[in-house]
């Protein structure tokens, strides 16, 4: 289990955003190509893993978590809200700040209601910036976050409530090493 997972990221090729060493991987940027069985890999895991009891609704943060949250979305055949990076003006739309280790940035979230029961899910959990950015904006709506799950961890970031992922890396300008696997 995760294997795939586990051998592609250390496979990752590196590049600088500023003085960000940031890796890059199919799952986190859609690049060089993504293969099917490593989409099923981490939809397993995360079905294994994820409380999904009484969910509502899946939540992903565009771009890189659609992909995730689609394979779940077909998995659970819970529906899917994509946090956009482009506002809609449409009743109750909230903006959220977002703040990542290498940019700024606006999103809005639409499609959740007050009372809500969502499950969290994205690609890459990293400075904490995005997912406390979209739990606040659960918090305002008066939305209940079930549970939280993302694949790939880097550093110790605190984002105010436990999350689980797949597994946790280490970084480095030489590359990546997976320090931990949880199935
Ligand atoms: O923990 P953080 O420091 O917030 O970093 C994690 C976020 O960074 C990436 O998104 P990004 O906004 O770069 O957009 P992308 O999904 O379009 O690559 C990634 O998809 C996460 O959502
Ligand atoms: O190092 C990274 N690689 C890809 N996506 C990311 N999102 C945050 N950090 C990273």
């Amino acid at each position: 289990m995760l294997e795939r997972l586990v051998e592609s990221l250390e496979a990752s090729p590196m590049t600088k955003r500023g003085d960000y060493n940031y890796f890059i991987h199919p799952i986190t940027d859609g690049v060089p190509i993504c293969e099917p069985a490593l989409l099923r890999e981490v939809g397993c895991a995360m079905v294994r893993m994820l409380d999904l009891e009484g969910v509502d609704k899946i939540v992903v943060a565009e771009a890189m978590g659609i992909h995730i949250g689609v394979t779940l979305s077909l998995m659970t055949d819970l529906p899917l809200v994509i946090v956009r990076k482009r506002p809609y003006g449409l009743p109750g739309e909230v903006a959220i700040h977002q703040t990542t280790g290498y940019s700024k940035g606006e999103l809005y979230l639409n499609g959740v209601s007050e009372g809500d029961r969502v499950v969290i899910v994205d690609d890459v959990c990293s400075t904490g910036g995005t997912m406390r950015a979209i739990l606040s904006a659960l918090d305002q709506i008066g939305a209940e976050v079930a549970d939280i799950c993302v694949v790939i961890t880097r550093g110790d970031e605190d984002i105010g409530r436990p999350f689980k992922t797949l597994v946790k890396v280490a970084v480095s300008e030489s590359g990546v090493r997976v320090v931990d696997t949880y199935r």
